[in-house]
């Protein structure tokens, strides 16, 4: 059984780049790394139609299940696994299956609010941000979503201007303020070598949380002035 011991949190805008920063770093570090979608915590909308779903707002936060992913990561960090739900952006709904997901030494949540939430952001030893300029993000989301997500041209320029351009500036971009790195552009080559080099080093080092390790170090400095008093009293 693993106790993870870095949680990294990737936010960002839609086609920012998230998933694919978080796929490179976790394909990299290989087998010590899981990585958390937060679209697989979208609510199960099995009460609505087809129809009801598509009109949805996905992309204000009350689309989440916030409990569910905090009560997640809460039993992955204690070393146990969970059963994640999968997500079917063609029937904007959960799939059935479920996904058995182990704890790693590293974790690395991804989402457009990664950042959002206090209690998760709590749990987060490393609060990134994928920054990449409005035009682009649609022009990679217009190609993804007709790809990938069986959507059509119309429907993905109407839910930008209703719903996604809103909540980007309404939840998402002020999520920034939490991050501890502003990544340019997604998959920059620089930034996935130093992010790469970070995971390995938690990875290889002695999977102390980065709290506890803090925790320790003023426990030791408390110490180191304890033997100080304690020989100048005796001098
Ligand atoms: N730095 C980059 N340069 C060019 N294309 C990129 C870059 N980063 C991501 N992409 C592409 O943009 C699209 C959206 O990226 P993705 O990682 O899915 O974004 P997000 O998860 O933030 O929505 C994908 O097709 C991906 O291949
Ligand atoms: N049924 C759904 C659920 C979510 N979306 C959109 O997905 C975006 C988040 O995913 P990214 O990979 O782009 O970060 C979000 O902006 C939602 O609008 C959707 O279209 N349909």
């Amino acid at each position: 059984m693993a106790y993870p011991s870095f949680v990294v949190g990737i936010a960002g805008g839609t086609g920012a780049g998230k998933t694919t920063v978080s796929r490179l770093i976790t394909q990299r570090v290989d087998d010590s790394v899981t990585r958390i979608p937060i679209d697989n915590y979208y609510r199960d909308l099995s009460h609505l139609d087809l129809e009801e779903r598509a009109e949805v707002n996905y992309d204000h936060p009350d689309a989440f299940e916030w409990p569910l992913l905090r009560e997640h990561l809460e039993t992955l960090l204690s070393g146990n696994s969970v059963e994640m739900p999968q997500y079917d952006f063609e029937i904007h709904n959960r799939k059935e299956e479920r996904k058995t997901v182990e704890p790693t030494d590293v974790i690395v949540l991804e989402g457009i609010l990664a950042l959002y939430d206090e209690e998760i952001n709590d749990m987060l030893d490393l609060r990134l941000y994928v920054e990449t300029d409005a035009d682009v993000r649609i022009l990679r989301r217009i190609e993804r979503d007709v790809v990938d997500r069986g959507r059509d041209l119309e429907g993905v320029i109407d839910q930008y201007l209703s719903t996604v351009k809103p909540m980007h500036e309404q939840f998402i971009e002020p999520s920034k303020k939490h991050a501890d790195l502003i990544i340019p552009e997604g998959a920059n080559s620089m930034a996935i070598n130093l992010l790469e080099e970070k995971l390995r080093n938690e990875v290889e080092g002695e999977g102390v949380r980065t709290w506890e390790r803090e925790e320790l170090e003023r426990e030791l400095a408390g110490e180191r002035t304890a033997d100080r008093d304690a020989t100048a009293t005796t001098e």
